[in-house]
């Protein structure tokens, strides 16, 4: 469905993706781990479009998207949350995720001046879409609150609506339980699940590895940019090159 080949990005002299062939498990919950500065975050970037690969390709669907700019792979069903810091701390929740689906639907500034039928359609859907996805996400009762006046791991919930309104195939997930407690990343991991059985398929960065151990069903590692291994949690556990480049180290924890 989504595959890289020989994906790589570099700045200046520092190669931060260096040659990586991986293919996303269809429906499945992906994961990417590494220690600091593996270029996990940098092959989410270019995945989704923000960065330009400097050679390699991304192939979504049998099409090359290596070239597309973001909002073009987005339309293709492709989408990523940022961190909670993208929200909008004085809008409601229910206004964040109208906003945000605004900003990927068709009408153009033409439409706003006049006050087209199909923006007004448009309105109508965006709204519909909001309150269906953050009914999904276990927001409902939280919908005409401030974000400001939120939990972290409620505001966690508004990025997944967020990418859930523009009905992706694959969600791609960065950090998604970063500065919250365990019982709420459990409640997350939940979550998760649920999106997969949904049919999206997932791919999150973690630093969390008993939870990326217990979530996960196909595991990339990286390391100083390059792929050391692949494969299920078990696999990766047992896997020595992953055990002396990163799980022996700080993050075994
Ligand atoms: N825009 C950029 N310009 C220059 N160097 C960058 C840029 N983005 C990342 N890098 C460098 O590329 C390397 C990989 O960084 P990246 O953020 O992708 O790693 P990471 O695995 O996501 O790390 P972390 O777990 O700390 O977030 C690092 O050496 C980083 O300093």
């Amino acid at each position: 469905m989504l595959e890289t080949r020989k994906l790589t990005k570099q700045f200046g002299g520092l190669v931060a993706v260096k040659d990586v062939d991986f293919s996303l498990e269809h429906g499945k919950i992906n994961a990417i781990i590494g220690p600091n500065g593996a270029g996990k975050s940098t092959f989410f970037n270019v995945v989704s479009g923000l960065y330009r690969p400097t050679s390699g390709q991304v192939i979504y669907k049998g099409k090359d998207i290596s070239k597309l700019p973001a909002n073009k792979v987005a339309e293709l069903g492709i989408a990523r949350t940022f961190q909670t810091t993208h929200l909008f701390e004085m809008a409601t929740v229910f206004d964040n995720v109208v906003v945000g689906h605004r900003l990927r639907t068709q009408s153009n500034l033409l439409d706003s001046i006049f006050r087209t039928k199909r923006l007004k359609q448009e309105e109508e859907k965006c709204k519909e879409k909001a309150l269906e996805v953050l009914k999904f996400v276990g927001l409902s009762k939280s919908v005409d609150r401030m974000v400001t006046n939120i939990s972290q791991e409620e505001k966690k919930r508004v990025a997944f609506a967020l990418a859930l309104a523009t009905d992706p195939e694959i969600v791609f997930l960065d950090e998604p339980t970063a500065g919250i407690n365990p019982d709420e990343t459990a409640e997350l991991s939940q979550l998760m699940e649920k999106m997969a059985q949904q049919g999206i398929t997932i791919c999150l960065i973690e630093h969390k590895m008993q939870m990326i151990m217990k979530l996960a069903e196909k595991i990339m590692v990286l390391n100083y940019g390059e792929k050391i291994a692949e494969g299920t949690p078990d696999e990766i556990n047992h896997n020595e090159e992953v055990i002396k480049a990163y799980l022996g180290g700080s993050a075994s924890a």
